[in-house]
């Protein structure tokens, strides 16, 4: 998916965006044509043997797309059959049925056949709840015809918003959509709804395509490089000195990754802080990472008096602990930077909110079930999508988020958010998680900025990941770094 502008829309915003184009100089129809005309142009490329294009056209603007495509499509010397309904009066949709009038069949009467594609331009940004049965039944029969689908700005049944399907929901073969990516297609499962995505110019200018909703792709224009900027002048304590928690000797090998992650990704110098008890199972793995013996508050706010400590990682193997709280108090009273990883967050399971008192920068990495168990009002609400899940979560902490998924998110509180959608189904590894902390602790322990570090190593995690080998483990993926 190659794609110019990393600005994300919401079907809402990428509407007002419509309107000012149309309020300038555009006119409705002439952006339709376009859209149209480009759908049709993808048609023809990646179906080049299509014995019959069938046309599913919707009520509203995107059947209007629908309309324009057939005519297209139609002059290219393709078959054409239109099914659905007719455009209601007055608008740009009427106006592209009158450009090519004809017949419109009935849904239920379409039986697929062998070469036919079909156009899905039922229902694209206006969707607004479960598609009709007459649909859905279609939607079924198509799939187990195996008939690809070319989906117009969405596929039918997808929320343009939340990426979640409304009810039944065409998988689409690929899906042209317009001037940029809405969130819907980036958040899962749209992504993979939506098969390939192209997005395509129809002539909206680039000064009208921003908006005052910071979501973007996550991408260099974010986070500049995933790696520390390393000069001849630089030295160990100048990138920074990383801090990673040990839980117990039982479950000490996580906190290894961690530490090991983040030593990879550019931490100046890297210690692992042991439980007494843990101390001689991480001396018999540590080698370049160093260890230290912490047992408790005191001889944590003792150590803490060194001021080169500049960022630190509780919980990964931390196990269920009480030293939790005290430990993240103490770390960030000192105004150190702190990441909170498994453990770590689940500690904080009813308490979460309280941390938002803390100005030292906060990096919390939960995945879907820890982000349940912190936020279950905000996972039970249906209306948000999985960014303004992670924007609020952010906001009622006053620390980044990292929702971490296939399509993980990441958000500040002054409401920034990223959708990194790059990183490998084989990242769900075991002990990906670790790494991912101890990466995001490197960064921190750099001095970037807690949104810029947290984005940065989201993207050098999946960069990893794609480098490493097919059935790796946590270990390949530290190497890979
Ligand atoms: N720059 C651009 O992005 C352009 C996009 N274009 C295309 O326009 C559509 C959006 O068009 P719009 O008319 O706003 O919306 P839809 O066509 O998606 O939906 C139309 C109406 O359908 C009804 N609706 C919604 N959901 C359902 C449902 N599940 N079942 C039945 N009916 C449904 C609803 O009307 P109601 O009054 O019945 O509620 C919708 O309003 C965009 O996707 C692009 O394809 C333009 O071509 C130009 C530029
Ligand atoms: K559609």
């Amino acid at each position: 998916m190659a794609i110019e502008n990393t600005r994300l829309f919401t079907p809402a915003a990428m509407g007002a965006v419509d309107r000012a184009a149309i309020d300038g100089s555009l006119s409705g129809p002439g952006l339709m044509e376009r859209a149209g005309a480009a759908v049709a142009a993808s048609a023809l490329e990646h179906w080049p043997g299509l014995k019959r294009a069938i046309i599913l056209c919707g009520p509203g603007n995107n059947g209007g797309d629908g309309h324009v495509i057939a005519r297209h499509l139609a002059r290219a010397g393709v078959p054409v059959e239109r099914f659905g309904m007719k455009p209601r009066e007055g608008t740009d949709a009427a106006w592209a049925f009158e450009s090519f009038p004809g017949v419109i069949a009935a849904l239920a009467d379409y039986r697929p056949e062998a070469g036919d594609l079909i156009i899905d331009a039922l229902f694209g940004a206006g969707l607004d709840r479960a598609v009709p049965d007459e649909i859905a039944k279609l939607i079924e029969r198509a799939a187990n015809a195996g008939t690809p689908v070319l989906a117009v700005d969405l596929p039918s049944g997808l929320s343009g918003y939340s990426g979640r399907p409304t009810g039944p929901c065409f998988r689409a073969d690929r899906t042209v959509t317009f001037a940029a990516l809405k969130t819907g297609h980036v958040l899962l499962p749209g992504r993979d709804l939506c098969g390939e995505l192209e997005v395509v110019d129809i002539g909206i200018p680039s000064r009208l395509l921003a908006n005052d909703d910071p979501v973007v792709l996550n991408d260099p224009s974010v986070y500049g490089t995933t790696s520390p900027a390393i000069d001849a002048s630089s030295h160990k304590y100048a990138r920074g000195h990383l801090v990673v928690f040990s839980g117990p000797l039982i479950s000490s090998g996580a906190s290894r990754m961690s530490a090991q992650a983040g030593l990879r990704a550019g931490a100046g110098l890297v210690t692992v802080a042991s439980p007494p008890g843990a101390v001689m199972a991480q001396s018999a793995h540590l080698t370049a990472v160093m260890q230290r013996s912490v047992g408790d508050a005191d001889a944590l706010s003792d150590w803490l008096k060194d001021d080169r400590l500049a960022a630190f990682v509780l919980g990964p193997g931390f196990g269920h602990n009480e030293l939790v709280k005290d430990y993240a108090r103490i770390v960030l009273e000192a105004g150190r930077a702190l990441v909170l990883d498994a453990d770590g967050l689940t500690a904080f399971a009813d308490t979460i909110a309280d941390l938002s008192s803390f100005d030292a920068p906060k990096v919390l990495t939960p995945h879907e079930g820890e982000f349940r168990r912190l936020f279950p009002d905000l996972l039970d609400d249906d209306a948000l999508s999985k960014i303004d899940r992670a924007r609020r979560a952010a906001s009622r902490v006053n620390a980044i988020v990292v929702y971490k998924g296939a399509d993980t998110v990441i958000a500040a509180p002054d409401g920034r958010a990223a959708i990194n959608c790059d990183a490998p189904s084989k990242l769900a590894t075991a002990g990906s998680g670790d790494v991912l902390a101890g990466i995001v602790g490197a960064s921190l322990a750099n001095g970037r900025p807690p949104f810029e570090a947290a984005c940065a190593a989201v993207a050098l995690h999946a960069e990893a990941a794609r480098r490493a080998p097919d059935h790796m483990t946590a270990e390949d993926l530290i190497a890979a770094i």
